[in-house]
C-alpha cells in the first residue's frame, strides 16, 4: 500500500500564469518527504498535482509528467477521481463535515467510492482507520456524536483516519499542522512517523524543525523573482540538506536569512 512517484519536467500553469516549473523529482515508497520553501514559491500548487487536485481550479493545467509506480497520472484514460482515492490528501484547516458523526466522516471517502459496505464492514473500516490514525482511544465512545464536536488537534486525525479509510497508496499533506497547538502538532508528527510504515508521505511545512524531525527527504523551493515561476532549487536527504546544502540559496532559507 506504498507506491512510488516520479516527476519529470513539470510545470503547472493557472491560465496563462506559470506557477512552477521545471520539477524532476523522486520519491520513494514508505518515506516522507517535505516540501519548504518561503510563501508563494509554489510547494501547494505542486503538491496538488500530485492527485490532480489542482484541476478543480478552472483553468489550472500541468505539463510534463507524474508517475504513480510508472503509471502516468495524467493518461487520458486515467479517472482523476480514481486517481484521488489513491493519493489521498490532508489539508490545513481540519475539514470534517460538520453535521456527520465521527463515524460517518471516516466512512465518506468509501461510501463516495459507492462500494455497498455492511454494517460490520463499516465498523470493522472505521476502527481499522481511527486506530491507524491514533484516534480510537479518544473517540470509541462517541461515534455517533458530530465530527465538528472534536478539538482541532482530534479533526485533524479524523481528517487523517478519513484518508486513510480508502486504503490511499500515497498521503499529501498540505501545512497539516499550521492551524494547531504543539501538542496536537507533536501528535500529528508522531503519526506521520507511523504513516510512512505503510504509505508514500509528502507533506508541505513551513516549519523548518518539523521538516527535519519528520522527514527522510526534503525539497527546497524558491522563486527567482516576484512573477516568476517556483522551482525546486534542491533536493536530498533532510539530515544533508540541513546540514550541509549544496545551494547558497537553500543555505540562506534554512539558517533564516530569508522567506
Ligand atoms: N487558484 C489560483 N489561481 C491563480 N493563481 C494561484 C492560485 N493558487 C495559487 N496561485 C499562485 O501560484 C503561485 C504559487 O502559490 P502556492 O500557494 O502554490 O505557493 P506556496 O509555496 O504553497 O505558498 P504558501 O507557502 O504561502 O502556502 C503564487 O504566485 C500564487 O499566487
Amino acid at each position: 500500500m506504498s507506491k512510488r512517484i516520479d516527476v519529470t519536467d513539470l510545470n503547472v500553469y493557472y491560465g496563462k500564469f506559470k506557477a512552477v516549473e521545471g520539477v524532476n523529482l523522486s520519491i520513494q515508497p514508505r518515506t516522507v518527504t517535505a516540501f519548504i520553501g518561503p510563501s508563494g514559491c509554489g510547494k501547494s500548487t505542486f503538491l496538488r498535482t500530485l492527485n490532480r487536485m489542482h484541476e478543480v481550479i478552472p483553468g489550472a493545467y500541468v505539463e510534463g509528467r507524474v508517475e504513480l509506480d510508472g503509471d502516468n497520472l495524467y493518461a487520458p484514460e486515467v479517472d482523476p477521481v480514481m486517481v484521488r482515492r489513491e493519493v489521498g490528501m490532508v489539508f490545513q484547516r481540519p475539514n470534517p463535515f460538520p453535521t456527520m458523526s465521527i463515524k460517518e466522516n471516516v466512512l465518506a471517502g468509501v461510501r463516495l467510492n459507492s462500494r455497498r459496505i455492511s454494517a460490520a464492514q463499516a465498523n470493522e473500516i472505521a476502527e481499522r482507520s481511527l486506530r491507524q490514525a491514533n484516534l480510537w482511544n479518544e473517540v470509541k465512545d462517541r461515534l455517533n456524536s458530530p465530527g465538528s464536536g472534536l478539538s482541532g488537534g482530534q479533526q485533524q486525525r479524523l481528517c487523517i483516519a478519513r484518508a486513510i479509510a480508502v486504503r490511499p497508496e500515497v498521503i499529501l499533506m498540505d501545512e497539516p499542522c499550521s492551524a494547531l497547538d504543539p501538542i496536537s502538532t507533536l501528535a500529528i508528527e508522531d503519526l506521520i512517523g507511523e504513516l510512512k510504515e505503510v504509505y508514500t508521505v509528502v507533506i508541505v511545512t513551513h516549519n523548518m524543525q518539523q521538516a527535519s524531525r519528520v522527514s527522510d527527504q526534503t525539497a527546497f523551493f524558491n522563486l527567482a523573482a516576484q512573477g516568476k515561476p517556483g522551482r525546486l532549487i534542491e533536493v536530498g536527504a533532510t539530515e544533508t540538506i540541513f546540514s550541509n546544502p549544496t545551494k547558497k540559496a537553500t543555505e540562506d532559507y534554512i539558517t533564516g536569512r530569508f522567506g
